[in-house]
């Protein structure tokens, strides 16, 4: 974080936060960035769905159903009139979950001001169109900047101060080359940055989105294999392959391979792949354990990206011709019906590869249809 002696001195600049930020969508997350953007100084409304669960954040500065435990400041402005929280914003963050982000931006549409920048914050691509959350949003709110705020934050420890680091990346135009401060990218990340809170500013989107949707399909793999009884080898080798399918992608859609390499591709996926407070890992680990989906959470409807994503993110890769194996095996569990014990097994008996990538070669894998079965059965 400090710079080191051997680098060119760096001018700093100043960038101006927003005046006033609209955040969509007050779940946990939505209410997290509320609070930061509020602590950074900015005006912030807080636009959802349900008066009874707003209510109290302006009354007693606490989000009930979603964050019970976190004291929020005080003047964050909730609202269920998106045309109220719109009005006046000078930057837009996105919070639904991925498959309303389109409904939301249909509905924000006619409210939100002329090339006022939007940054998605929800962690997904869009089924059957194959969008990534800031087509998406382009498609119903026409030309302004587009960008994306992502990285490993648990809603709750950002909002309670845990020292936390995200990326906020939009694309760079000439002038904002010329003038790097006065970028959406920089304003944005000034007006979410705390003591607590620390955003990184970036130019490539489209790797910040693909790390954001593959983490999620990578650590329901690590939450199954975890959930049947495997431990730290297992782990490793799924965040490590599941990054070189996060790369993969990410550059076949013209992102960068160095983003995936950042807070919003590695830091995300090692986060997500670690703990069960991802919902991610927590499907996957209840799955491991041989509980049917419906009784996962306790029958509770809980919020789950990679699940959509198992299916979008590899009819994407389909599409651009990206082999991705392990969220291959995730969508033959979570949409067709595999057997989880032999899916996983025979992805470890599938052709050996090289790694890189970029060597090109596929060997016959030595196991038999008999060593599968044996994996597939003490998986099981
Ligand atoms: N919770 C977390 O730690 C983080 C979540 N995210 C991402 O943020 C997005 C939102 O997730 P969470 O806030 O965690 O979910 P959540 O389950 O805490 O809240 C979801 C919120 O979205 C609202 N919502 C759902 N459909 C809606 C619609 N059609 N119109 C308006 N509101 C609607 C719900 O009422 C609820 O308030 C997801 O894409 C997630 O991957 C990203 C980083 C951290
Ligand atoms: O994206 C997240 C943390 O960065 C939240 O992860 P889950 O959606 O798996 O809970």
């Amino acid at each position: 974080m400090t710079r080191n002696k051997t680098q060119p001195a760096q001018l700093t600049m100043r960038a101006k936060p927003y005046e006033k930020v609209a955040v969509l969508g007050a779940g946990s997350w939505g209410t997290a960035l509320a609070a930061l953007a509020r602590r950074a100084g900015c005006r912030v409304a807080l636009w959802g769905r349900d008066a009874e669960a707003l209510a109290p954040i302006a009354t007693r500065q606490r989000n009930l159903r979603h964050l019970p435990d976190v004291p929020l400041p005080a003047g964050i402005e909730p609202t269920t009139d998106i045309a109220e929280a719109l009005d006046g914003a000078s930057a837009v963050l996105l919070v639904v979950p991925s498959r309303a982000v389109r409904g939301v931006c249909a509905a924000a549409a006619p409210h939100i001001g002329a090339d006022v920048p939007v940054a998605l914050c929800a962690k997904g691509v869009e089924p059957e169109s194959g969008l990534m959350m800031t087509q998406v949003a382009e498609e119903e709110l026409g030309p302004r900047p587009y960008g994306v705020l992502s990285g490993p934050t648990f809603a709750r420890e950002a909002a309670l101060g845990h020292p936390t680091a995200a990326t906020v990346a939009f694309p760079f135009t000439h002038v904002d080359r010329l003038n790097p401060a006065a970028s959406p990218a920089a304003r944005l990340a000034v007006s979410v940055s705390t003591e607590s809170f620390r955003a990184y500013i970036s130019d490539d989107p489209v790797g910040v989105e693909i790390g954001g949707a593959v983490k999620n399909v990578i650590a329901i793999a690590c939450g199954m294999m975890t959930g049947a009884g495997f431990a730290e080898n297992t782990r490793a080798a799924l965040i490590t392959r599941g990054l070189d399918e996060m790369k993969a992608l990410a550059e076949a859609l013209g992102g960068r391979r160095e983003t995936v390499t950042g807070l919003a591709g590695i830091g995300d996926l090692s986060l997500s792949c670690s703990s069960p407070t991802s919902r991610n890992m927590s499907l996957g680990m209840q799955l491991g354990q041989g509980l049917a989906r419906n009784a996962c959470f306790d029958g509770r409807p809980v919020v789950v990206e990679g699940e959509g994503n198992a299916l979008s993110v590899t009819d994407l890769a389909h599409r651009v011709r990206v082999p991705m194996p392990i969220c291959e095996t995730v969508r033959a569990i979570l949409h067709e019906g595999a057997d989880l014990g032999t899916a996983f097994a025979r992805l470890w008996a599938s052709p050996i590869e090289g790694e890189p990538r970029s060597l090109a070669i596929l060997l016959d894998h030595p196991a038999d249809a008999d060593a599968v079965t044996g994996l597939a059965r003490r998986i099981a």
